[in-house]
């Protein structure tokens, strides 16, 4: 069964559905522009509400050391997930510094984005592969938007077979069967697709989610 990330949560209410839908990660959101994004002081006190089987994901986009490792402290992070520009470099350099798991999103639109990921091989500990958002959009993420999923079926586009994976982007109870189908995703992510305004979770909408995936 695929795992289950719930991302962008900003209050006890969306952790404990997570946790009621047996969800194996919940996502921190660290970017200002985003309508989804936690203070130091909010993340540390939300990891607290988040059980022992759930792992912390931090979101950054382009953050220096000093911003990752501050996250990393005050949430007590298991992971990082970097969703800018980072390249293998800058992953690996994360990686080399904290003792978490680090996961790169690759945005996608079309099949040639998807050689992208190679370049990430042996380096990011997951790749997680996200819809594209339009030039000038708000946000590199979290805005509700697909691709098309079929890209993701066979080979996708020579990555790693062996290697770890995701799918995000436009999901919700709604689609994520339709897309595990098509893709065979070894994990999901979703955010904007359990809210009921951007940055607003509905722990209905995560409790139908993680039911629409264990369906499968
Ligand atoms: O969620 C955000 O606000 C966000 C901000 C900046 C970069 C990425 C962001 N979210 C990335 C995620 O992990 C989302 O879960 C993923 O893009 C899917 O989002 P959605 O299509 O809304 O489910």
């Amino acid at each position: 069964m695929a795992r289950i990330k719930i991302c962008g949560v900003r209050d006890r209410a969306a952790i404990d559905a997570a946790a009621a839908g047996r969800a194996d990660y919940v996502g921190f959101v660290f970017f200002a522009k985003s309508p989804r994004n936690l203070s130091l002081d909010e993340a540390g006190g939300l990891a607290g509400a988040v059980p022992s089987g759930i792992r912390r994901i931090g979101l950054f986009v382009n953050a220096d050391d000093e911003a990752i490792g501050a996250a990393v402290r005050a949430a007590r992070l298991d992971g990082v997930q970097l969703h800018g520009d980072e390249g293998p470099d800058r992953v690996a350099a994360v990686k080399a510094r904290f003792d978490v798991e680090v996961w790169k999103a690759i945005s996608v639109a079309t099949r040639a984005d998807l050689a992208d990921a190679r370049r990430y091989a042996g380096v990011a500990d997951r790749i997680l592969f996200d819809a594209k958002t339009p030039t000038g959009a708000a946000l590199p993420g979290g805005m509700g938007v697909r691709f098309d999923w079929r890209l993701l079926a066979g080979d996708r586009g020579g990555f790693d077979p062996g290697a770890a994976w995701g799918l995000a982007g436009g999901l919700d109870a709604s689609t994520v069967g339709e897309a595990l189908a098509t893709t065979q995703a070894p994990l999901v992510d979703v955010s904007s697709g359990v809210e009921d305004a951007p940055g607003v979770k509905s722990p209905a909408k995560i409790r139908a989610f993680c039911e629409a995936v264990r369906a499968r």
